[in-house]
């Protein structure tokens, strides 16, 4: 069941033209970054209630995915992982796949496991995780 809403396009331009490749091209356009998989995370706003989505690098496992709120190691978290907190029903786009999914925030070994996947599929993560002492959260998302 999508998530209902006015979908509020991201303030970030090459956010919003990503997004909007990935989907105008029913997922076979604008799915990397770089050349590595990126995900589209469907989720509605924590205050405006409006519909958000932000590509997200893909990180998965036996039909289970992982979001990583790194916002480049920025020092607070993105904004979407507050949307993510207050409404888990989340949507994500896999290439030409959408499913409706649940999130949960892991900890302890749980987020270790899926930390190391992350880094394997975005070595990146590990220099965003240097770069600030804000412990980067990670969402488990299994389908709803
Ligand atoms: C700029 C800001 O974006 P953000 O939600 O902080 O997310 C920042 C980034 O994480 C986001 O742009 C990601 O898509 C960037 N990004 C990645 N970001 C990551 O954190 N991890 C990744 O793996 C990642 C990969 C990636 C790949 C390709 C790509 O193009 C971008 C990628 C934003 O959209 N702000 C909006 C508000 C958004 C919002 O959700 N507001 C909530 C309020 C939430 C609250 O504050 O309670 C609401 O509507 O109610 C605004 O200022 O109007």
């Amino acid at each position: 069941m999508p998530l209902e809403g006015e979908y509020e396009p991201s303030p970030a331009q090459w956010v919003r033209d990503q997004v909007e490749l990935y989907e105008s091209s029913g997922g076979t356009r604008g799915t990397t970054l770089r050349g590595m998989p990126v995900v589209i995370l469907t989720t509605l706003g924590a205050r405006s209630g409006r519909i958000r989505k932000s590509p997200l690098m893909r990180v998965e496992h036996d039909g289970r995915y992982a979001v990583i709120a790194s916002a480049g190691g920025a020092d607070s978290h993105p904004v979407w992982y507050h949307n993510v907190v207050a409404h888990p029903r989340v949507e994500l786009q896999d290439g030409t796949v959408r499913q409706d999914m649940t999130a949960r925030e892991v900890e302890g070994e749980e987020k270790a496991l899926w930390w190391a996947r992350a880094v394997e599929a975005y070595a990146d993560y590990t220099d965003y995780q240097e770069k600030t002492d804000r412990p980067i959260p990670v969402f488990v998302l299994e389908p709803a």
